[in-house]
């Protein structure tokens, strides 16, 4: 099987994707989860972000996709400063990014191949004009069998699988990921990362939180390291 085909994305830029600045944020009023947080994912970069259960690694994704807000400090995504933007407009950056969640979040009702679809149907594209695409994906993440079962008769690997094909059909800028390779075995974790690295060499920033120590150190990209809600770069 080759690699999915994609064209590069747009030419680099000397803004990073990302940049989080003397960031604090701590869930309604209790103690502060992330603490002065200093962060710069230039555009193109590749991260794994590791630390131990609790140390705030979903919370700081949280942040990135603006789920949360920080209590204090300053986030930048795409060169923008996300505390002046209005509400409305967060769907508009969230369109720039690939978000892999830990629970999944996917449509039980929708095929494989449709959940797989979905982003590209509302980015406008046609049916006639994705489905090589899709095909491809689900090829690749080895659901090449399962387009037309449903998330609820797939396995836990299966739907982390097929959370990871939706979250990179559409070419995201920002790909941001929580655990993704938790529910599957080590092939297929060596499979996963060779997906994410090769959308990075397409021109993505990538950014995996991971308990995988082992994974994050194979993967040959930088590594961010929290500790007690406090970053630390570890290599
Ligand atoms: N919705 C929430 N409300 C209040 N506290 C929360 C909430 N979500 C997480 N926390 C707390 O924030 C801290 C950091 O949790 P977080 O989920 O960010 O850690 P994590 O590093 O992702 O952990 P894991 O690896 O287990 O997923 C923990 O003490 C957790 O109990």
């Amino acid at each position: 099987m080759t690699e999915p085909t994609r064209r590069a994305a747009e030419a680099p830029s000397a803004l990073p994707t990302v940049r989080l600045e003397g960031m604090t944020f701590g869930y309604d009023g209790a103690d502060p989860v992330l603490r002065d947080v200093n962060l710069i994912l230039p555009r193109g970069s590749f991260h794994f972000l590791t630390g131990a259960s609790g140390a705030g690694k979903s919370s700081l994704l949280k942040l990135l996709t603006l789920s949360a807000r920080p209590t204090s400090g300053t986030l930048e995504l795409f060169g923008q400063d996300m505390g002046r933007l209005a509400r409305g407009r967060r769907p508009e950056f969230r369109r720039r990014m690939g978000l892999v969640f830990q629970d999944f979040r996917l449509l039980d009702h929708l095929s494989a191949f449709d959940n797989v679809a979905l982003p590209l149907r509302l980015s406008g594209r046609r049916a006639d004009d994705y489905a090589a695409d899709v095909h491809e994906m689900l090829a690749w993440v080895g659901l090449a069998e399962a387009s037309e079962a449903t998330p609820p008769q797939l396995s836990g690997g299966e739907k982390q699988r097929l959370a990871i094909a939706r979250a990179v059909i559409n070419r995201p800028e920002l790909i941001l990921a929580d655990e993704p390779t938790g529910s599957v075995d080590s092939a297929m974790a060596t499979r996963l990362l060779k997906l994410f690295q090769s959308l990075n060499r397409l021109g993505a920033t990538v950014l995996i939180a991971s308990h995988d120590e082992a994974l994050a150190a194979r993967s040959g990209a930088r590594r961010l390291r929290l500790a007690k809600g406090r970053l630390e770069a570890s290599s």
